[in-house]
């Protein structure tokens, strides 16, 4: 299918030769074309330019832009999208007084959700997170990390693995899998961590390897979860396996894990809600993207990461949503880029590009994703007719999107 739209009122993101990553003052810079058009063939962006130079082409569809915004479809490089079940009662626990802590020492949390995930079928599983794989699409995201960690044991490990690996068959989305095997103590070695990472990495992770199941590893390292010393072992243990780190540090508490996970060349660092000058120093010049979760700290009322501190300091910066049943059970990117606006004081411009560059390099997708750029994929988010792009992050409870395009198709 050929799709030109024409009479774009701004196309945003727009890079010739689009950087791999954009890191401090170069995240306020984001280049738009004004009243444009965008060609596109065989699922990639084949041409764009003004409407005053608009090249002939044959065998297409138009989509009439007039009075709208386009740009590339956001890049969600953290999230849980495969569990089973909700965590809805924990919510209300919280509303009326127990702690996301306290709830998951009384046996809830990530445990809880392990327990739903063991007895659900990979059917079910796979119905139920197809769902919302459908529903994020149509919020205009285009390529999607998913991760496991609500199975614990080898087989529901793999089997969230599989369900993942199905929906990247199936759906016209680019979807990156990472293991998380140590997202928790389940609760059968909840007095013998050491036993369950001997088993996560004698017989997991060679599996996950073996069928191919993850190009990634992850470790929760959090206190009373995975110390530095254990994500160390589990990264070093990655290695054998090509399995590049992402990992969760600092949600609650600066342990070290930021300057571990830079030192095993981490593909990315996330949740950050936590921040020391050291773990900002240790993020410097190294290729280690750091993520920030804003729906988390909306949905948890814990601190924001610093994200104006970061950037300030030079750094890049990634946001993401984490749509998970417990922390964050929102898998909506518009409300990311608007959290972080509103509460992070990122600009419109840095927030968006955090949310596509810089989000498909914390998944491995820049040559492909997070621009409008001649051989990138064909993926836009067309906007309702609005002012300006400003308006996205400001009209922060309004959905703005009028249709969405994936490798050349629309989303229905
Ligand atoms: N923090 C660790 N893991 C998930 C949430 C886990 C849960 O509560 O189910 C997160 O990224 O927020
Ligand atoms: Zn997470």
């Amino acid at each position: 299918m050929k799709l030109l739209l024409t009479n774009i009122k701004e196309l945003l993101q727009v890079r010739e030769n689009c950087p791999e990553k954009l890191s401090g003052a170069e995240m306020k810079e984001l280049p738009t074309l004004k009243n444009a058009w965008v060609y596109l063939s065989q699922g990639v962006i084949e041409d764009y330019g003004t409407m005053d130079k608009l090249k002939e082409f044959q065998d297409f569809k138009t989509i009439d832009c007039t009075g709208k915004i386009v740009l590339p479809t956001w890049c969600d490089s953290h999230t849980h999208l495969v569990y089973a079940g909700n965590r809805e009662q924990e919510f209300v626990d919280r509303i009326n007084g127990l702690s996301y802590q306290e709830i998951a020492d009384n046996g809830g949390g990530i445990v809880n959700s392990a327990k739903k995930l063991q007895q659900t079928s990979e059917e079910e599983l796979y119905r139920q997170s197809a769902i919302r794989l459908e529903e994020i699409m149509r919020l205009g995201t285009g390529a999607i990390e998913i991760k496991s960690g609500y199975g614990l044991t080898v087989d529901a490990e793999m089997k969230m693995l599989r369900v993942a690996k199905k929906l990247a068959k199936e759906y016209p989305i680019d979807i990156k899998t990472t293991f998380l095997g140590a997202h928790a103590i389940p609760t059968e070695y909840k007095d013998n961590k050491d036993g369950y990472l001997d088993l996560l990495c004698n017989e997991m992770m060679p599996k996950v390897a073996e069928e191919k199941l993850a190009e990634y590893v992850d470790v929760f390292c959090e206190k009373g979860y995975f110390s530095v010393a254990d994500m160390e072992r589990v990264l070093e243990e990655g290695k054998k396996y090509n399995l590049i780190p992402k990992v969760h540090v600092n949600q609650f508490n600066s342990i070290g894990g930021i300057a571990s996970a830079v030192k095993y060349n981490a593909l990315s660092v996330d949740h950050l809600e936590v921040m020391t000058d050291e773990d900002i120093d240790a993020l410097q010049n190294s290729d280690t993207m750091p993520v920030a979760l804003p729906s988390c700290s909306y949905f948890l009322s814990i601190p924001y990461t610093p994200g104006r501190k970061m950037i300030d300091a030079g750094l890049p910066l990634a946001l993401a949503t984490d749509y998970n049943p417990g922390s964050t059970p929102s898998g909506n990117m518009n409300f990311v880029v608007a959290t972080a606006c509103i509460k992070m004081r990122l600009t419109p411009e840095e927030a968006i590009n955090a949310a596509t560059i810089n989000g498909a390099y914390a998944m491995g997708l820049s040559h492909s994703h997070g621009s409008i750029t001649k051989g990138k994929a064909a993926n836009l988010i067309i906007t309702k007719e609005i002012p300006s792009y400003g308006y996205l992050p400001y009209a922060f409870g309004s959905n703005l999107i009028d249709s969405v395009i994936i490798n050349g198709s629309e989303v229905q």
